[in-house]
């Protein structure tokens, strides 16, 4: 198994160094579209394998990547996305895809990150679903004691909103005032914290104001009428980017 060691965790965890914001553009369906996204330059890419009007099938993903790498593109972290999915199915895809990491919810098969990371060299990003009226209540409870349970086998905990029909994707911001919690979490494991749901280039830079986050990662809000807009995701990029150089820093952030 390729467990994450502490010393590895100490780097991903930001080694008492700041390290620049992550972003990862979710949701990638066509060539065309992975190469302006890659030409953007995000941190990382996700392909959607679980139901949703996102989904990609592995065969089209492997293309994609391959053409990418023959054009000389260089790649970012590619990231293969999953709801709550059987094991076969992640273990399938990541046979077919060179696939750099797994995001996913297992609160239906919590020895899910462990038996992936048994079988494969990947980063597991464990989604933490947030629903409404969290702070303090069982469910957070719930999510501490599964990311204390995981923390030997998971690299990332990931944030997003609690989406009931297909667990994710939602375009919808959770309440940001759980993510101190989280932070303060993620470091006391030495895990990296990235915050998706419902972000876009109007509302990230008050989600940084907020806190340190490692990572944001976004969808809906760099589409337009459902396909990707490369002029929002540059912008998203951009704003994340700037971050700190702008005004943003100082906002204070807060809810969304
Ligand atoms: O994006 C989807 O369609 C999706 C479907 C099922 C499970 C997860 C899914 N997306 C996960 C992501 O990583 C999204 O980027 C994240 O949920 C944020 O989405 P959005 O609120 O649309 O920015």
């Amino acid at each position: 198994m390729t467990e994450v060691t502490e010393d590895a965790r100490q780097e991903r965890a930001g080694g008492g160094h700041e390290q620049a914001t992550s972003v990862k553009i979710c949701g990638v369906t066509g060539l065309e579209t992975a190469r302006e996204i890659v030409g953007a330059g995000p941190d990382c890419i996700g392909f959607v394998f679980a139901p949703s009007r996102r989904r990609v099938s592995p065969a089209d993903a492997r293309g994609w990547l391959a053409r990418l790498e023959e054009e000389g593109a260089k790649l970012p972290l590619t990231v293969g996305v999953f709801a709550r999915p059987r094991r076969e199915e992640v273990d399938a895809v990541l046979t077919e895809v060179r696939l750099d990491a797994v995001q996913l919810i297992a609160d239906h098969d919590p020895d899910l990150p462990a038996w992936l990371k048994r079988r494969h060299e990947v980063q597991v990003w464990l989604t933490v679903p947030i629903a409404r009226a969290e702070p303090g209540g069982s469910r957070m409870a719930a999510a501490e004691a599964m990311l204390r349970r995981m923390r030997h086998c998971i690299d990332a905990i990931l944030l997003d909103t609690h989406d009931p029909s297909q667990g994710g994707g939602s375009g919808r911001t959770f309440d940001w005032t759980v993510i101190p919690h989280y932070r303060s979490l993620a470091g006391e494991l030495g895990l990296l914290l990235y915050a998706a749901g419902g972000l876009n280039p109007d509302n990230v830079g008050t989600l940084l104001a907020g806190g340190r986050i490692d990572g944001v990662d976004v969808s809906s809000g760099v589409e337009t009428e459902g396909i990707k807009d490369i002029r929002k995701v540059s912008a998203f990029i951009e704003r994340v980017r700037a971050y700190g150089t702008d005004t943003d820093e100082g906002n204070g952030g807060g809810a969304a």
